[in-house]
């Protein structure tokens, strides 16, 4: 049973049944369930039931909004951590994955989860930023012009350190298909990814991503693997522009039409491999090309880093787990 996402959820609920919403940010799509007391426990199972997309709604992940202060008091760590850092950071959004798994992040996911916070009518992105709680901190979220979501991601790093900004590799990847493994950089957006540079839009195009590349060595946690191909340089509205294709193996789900970490991972890898560790001399600016759309990627001048992009909500209904 389902309704358009600007009609509200049928009044009079079936007992048992979970109203739900589904989005996308440029085609990377998700189950937003509301929990605004804070009292629904999404096991591993009802997640991949609400994922799958064939005995399901279907999404590449499901998002629960609750109260940071419940989750807080509830003794969920994140939410302690985001309290303290932003005590204005109300709502926190539970990110999982379709198989089941606990993510520290979404950034595709977070634009998407300021969409359904001002559809329930618990935010108002045009009064002023929205600072939500997630597992790798607290995220602000600005509405532009254009209808188009910016989140502030925060820091990044490289988890190779030094020398892996200096060498502009600290892994290698193996993608099926492929006669030997190639260097890629690690970059931690709060989520682990390891980026890989290829040569042309057509080798990029003819990957075997359904199944998941190999990454030597094994991340202790998993990571989700970017293959990308930088195409230039532009001039944009407030200076160069640099523009990257990437297509993504995400942790936890397969191939997936886009990432937002992961492009800001795929952007900021090119611009260490051209510009060093400080990016010095490469554009702050990148558009990444995903095959759900496109994504705007800054290193913001005090050092964080930016993703911007469009957030779509679909359609209402209620499901029963
Ligand atoms: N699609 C998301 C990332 C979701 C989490 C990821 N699969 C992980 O396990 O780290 C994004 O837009 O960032």
């Amino acid at each position: 049973m389902t309704q358009p996402a600007t009609s509200p959820v049928p009044s009079v609920p079936t007992p048992g049944t979970l109203a739900f919403t589904k989005g996308h940010g440029t085609q990377n799509d998700f189950v937003l369930i509301a929990d605004p007391e804070g009292l629904l426990d999404l096991t591993p199972a009802d997640v991949r039931r609400l994922a799958d997309r064939r005995a399901g709604i279907g999404g590449d992940g499901v998002i629960r909004l609750a109260p940071t202060a419940a989750l807080a008091r509830a003794g969920e760590e994140a939410a302690q951590v985001a309290l303290a850092q932003d005590p204005t950071a109300e709502w926190f959004m539970d990110y999982r994955n379709s198989d089941g798994s606990v993510a520290e992040m979404c950034g595709n996911g977070v634009r998407v989860f300021a969409a359904f916070a001002e559809q329930e009518g618990l935010a108002d992105l045009s009064a002023g930023p929205l600072s939500l709680g997630t597992r790798a901190g607290v995220k602000r979220v600005t509405k532009e012009a254009n209808g188009w979501y910016a989140v502030d991601m925060g820091r990044w790093f490289l988890p190779g350190g030094e020398s892996a900004a200096a060498d502009g590799y600290d892994a290698a990847v193996a993608v099926r298909g492929w006669t030997a493994p190639r260097p890629a950089l690690s970059v931690n957006l709060g989520n682990p990814h390891t980026v890989v540079a290829l040569a042309s839009v057509e080798e990029l195009a003819s990957l075997e991503l359904f199944h998941a590349p190999e990454v030597a060595p094994v991340p202790p946690h998993g990571t989700n693997v970017e293959l990308v191909v930088p195409l230039g340089e532009e001039e944009g509205p407030d200076g160069v522009v640099g523009r990257l294709r990437m297509r993504v193996h995400e942790r936890g789900v397969g191939e997936t039409p886009s990432c937002g970490t992961g492009a800001c991972a795929a952007a900021l890898a090119v611009r260490t491999w051209q510009g060093g560790s400080s990016g010095d001399g490469a554009p702050d600016t990148w558009i990444v090309e995903v095959p759900g759309g496109e994504v705007r990627v800054r290193v913001l001048p005090g050092g964080d880093v930016e993703l911007a992009g469009p957030a779509e909500l679909v359609y209402s209904g209620r499901v029963s787990l």
